[in-house]
């Protein structure tokens, strides 16, 4: 480096409109068209070679399930190997790589996503993982640009953080990528969380082993040339759709693994950790475990909340995308005084909802992900239909005719230790408890003590003394808290995201704090003048012992 370079903080990406007529939603459709009309085939890329297995599987639109638009190849043991092999090979030249080039890397990324590849990455998460067109663009446009760059940025702000010296000695921190290759596990449910699990680490200089959901691929496999098409060296990340198991078996295991960069189901993250456990007396370093998991997120809601803004809340917190995202909100505490206005409200904005492919614009939600979580959901659903404490006010009707259909749904129950209000659904259904208004602490340490998890939370309220009292009651009940909004939709560089509990290691995706994670800090000092003598100042100088003894 000849220069202290400076990049400038970034912005974060606009969210296109996609109005009737507009350029943007003209070629949202062509490129929808186009992929709907082909079959791909997914290779793994390790080393930046494509490798093939022959060990198909099919991508399915989730909410036209017959309908296959690609096939990819499954890597298994020999693949895995040769995965785990190019990242450790590729490491020292990428680690030795000028920041500034390994950033520019990724910058060019982010400015190809937020020009011509934005609505290939659209496209392809609306269809894969049946998202409608505004969840997309937040998505796997905006919100992968923004990690993209951010990133980079706040890679450049780590660096610049330097310890105190002096006109006798100069101190360096250098922020060394970790030794060995990092493991990043990924969910179905964000193209973008894909992208920043493999990415954030690469940015510091480590290289990657990206194991996809087997549910995102096909967008996940675009991200994955979007990378290359920006110039990333071979073998800095290498994508391997794989099983789990085989990445038990095969990757946690290698003396080389130096992190775990997850973003899951927090059984899956727990079977991880304790698989590293059993196998740390192979590891050169303690492996860093970031896992970013489940939630049971709440809207509570006092009696000085606004009823229309609490109801848009809750119906788009708990609704959008299905509810299939982490911060979702599934579960609700309301006070009986405003609880008729409410329900009405909600009535009002859930019957605008309508449901179907998520390539008819006007539809609101789109098919759930797949068989299992299809069949996860009903089971919920009929469990409060059969359950004597709850009753089911809106929706409850499931429908795999043609997709993955499942209604919004919205349960009540008196029994505040209700099973919908404690597990995570990880689908369309928000349970609510209604509680006397007079009992608004009891109720709030029943919010707080019923999960197990504290990933987000929203309140409603204006009057400004209990909005002080339900933050301090709930301090830990969530890593993102909303004060008068929902629970979803945290913004790169505005909201880092992540919750403690078993809600993960809550190491702030979108933030420096995650970025930190892998690095391996080296502190450097140089002396310019060391002593030369071992007495103290106000020690007398004298002839050593020893020394007169041979003269
Ligand atoms: N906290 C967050 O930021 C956040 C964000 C998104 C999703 N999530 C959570 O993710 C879950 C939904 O996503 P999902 O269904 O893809 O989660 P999942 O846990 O089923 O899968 C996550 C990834 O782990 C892989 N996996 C499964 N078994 C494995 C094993 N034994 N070893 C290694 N890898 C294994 C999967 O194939 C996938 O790639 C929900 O619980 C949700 O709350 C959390
Ligand atoms: N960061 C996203 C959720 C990611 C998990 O699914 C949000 O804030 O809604």
């Amino acid at each position: 480096m000849k220069g202290n370079f400076n990049m400038a903080r970034p912005v974060n990406e606009k969210i296109l409109e996609y109005l009737p007529g507009s350029r943007e939603r003209r070629e949202l459709g062509r490129k929808l068209n186009e992929l709907k009309n082909e079959v791909i085939e997914i290779p793994l890329i390790i080393g930046g070679r494509e490798i093939r297995t022959g060990n198909l599987k099919d991508v399915r639109i989730p909410h036209n399930k017959e309908h296959v638009i690609a096939r990819y190849h499954m890597a298994g043991e020999e693949e895995l190997m040769m995965a785990v092999e190019a990242a450790v090979e590729a490491g020292e030249k990428w680690r030795n790589m000028p920041w500034q080039h390994r950033a520019s890397v990724f910058l060019k990324a982010a400015d190809l996503l937020s020009s011509s590849w934005r609505q290939l990455l659209n496209a392809s998460t609306m269809l894969g993982q049946s998202k409608t067109v505004i969840q997309a663009e937040i998505d796997s446009a905006c919100e992968l640009t923004d990690f993209l760059r951010y990133n980079a940025y706040f890679m450049q702000e780590i660096y610049k953080d330097q310890p105190e010296s002096s006109l006798k000695e100069w101190n360096r921190t250098e922020y060394r990528p970790l030794e060995g290759f990092v493991l990043a596990i990924s969910p179905f449910n964000f193209t973008a969380i894909g992208g920043n699990l493999s990415s954030a680490p690469a940015i510091m200089g480590n290289t990657v082993v990206w194991k996809p959901s087997g549910t995102a691929i096909y967008s996940n496999y675009f991200v994955m040339r979007l990378l290359m098409e920006a110039g990333m060296p071979a073998g800095v990340i290498n994508f391997v759709p794989s099983r789990g198991s085989d990445i038990e078996k095969h990757v946690i295991s290698s003396e080389h693994l130096a992190g775990v960069h997850f973003t899951g189901s927090t059984k899956v993250f727990n079977n991880i950790w304790k698989n590293v456990g059993m196998n740390l007396d192979r590891y050169r370093n303690y492996p860093r475990l970031v896992g970013e998991t489940g939630g049971k997120d709440f809207i509570f809601a006092h009696n000085s909340a606004d009823i229309k803004q609490l109801a848009t809340a809750m119906v788009r917190g708990a609704f959008e995308y299905q509810g299939q995202k982490c911060s979702a909100a599934s579960r609700a505490y309301i006070p009986a005084s405003i609880w008729e206005a409410l329900r009405d409200r909600m009535e009002y904005e859930l019957g605008k909802i309508q449901i179907g492919e998520t390539e008819d614009f006007d539809n609101f939600m789109g098919a759930v992900i797949d068989r299992n979580s299809y069949d996860n959901i009903e089971r919920y659903i009929k469990f409060a239909k059969n359950s004597e404490d709850a009753e089911i006010i809106f929706g409850g009707h499931v429908d795999d005719s043609v997709g993955y259909f499942v209604e919004p749904t919205v349960v009540v129950t008196d029994d505040p230790e209700f099973k919908l209000l404690k597990e995570e659904i990880f689908g369309p259904v928000l349970t609510i408890y209604v509680y006397e208004d007079e009992n608004l602490m009891e109720t709030l340490e029943i919010c707080d003590t019923t999960s197990p998890y504290a990933l987000t939370g929203a309140i409603f309220a204006s009057d400004r003394d209990v909005i002080r009292d339900m933050e301090k009651a709930l301090l830990y009940s969530a890593g993102n808290f909303y004060i008068n909004d929902k629970p979803t939709g945290a913004v790169v560089g505005a909201q880092p995201f992540g919750g403690g509990r078993k809600s993960g290691t809550n190491d702030k995706a979108g933030s420096r704090l995650n970025l930190l994670r892998w690095t391996s800090a080296r502190t450097i000092k140089e002396n310019y003048n060391p002593p030369k003598n071992i007495l103290y100042p106000y020690m007398e100088e004298k002839t050593p012992v020893s020394v007169k003894a041979e003269v």
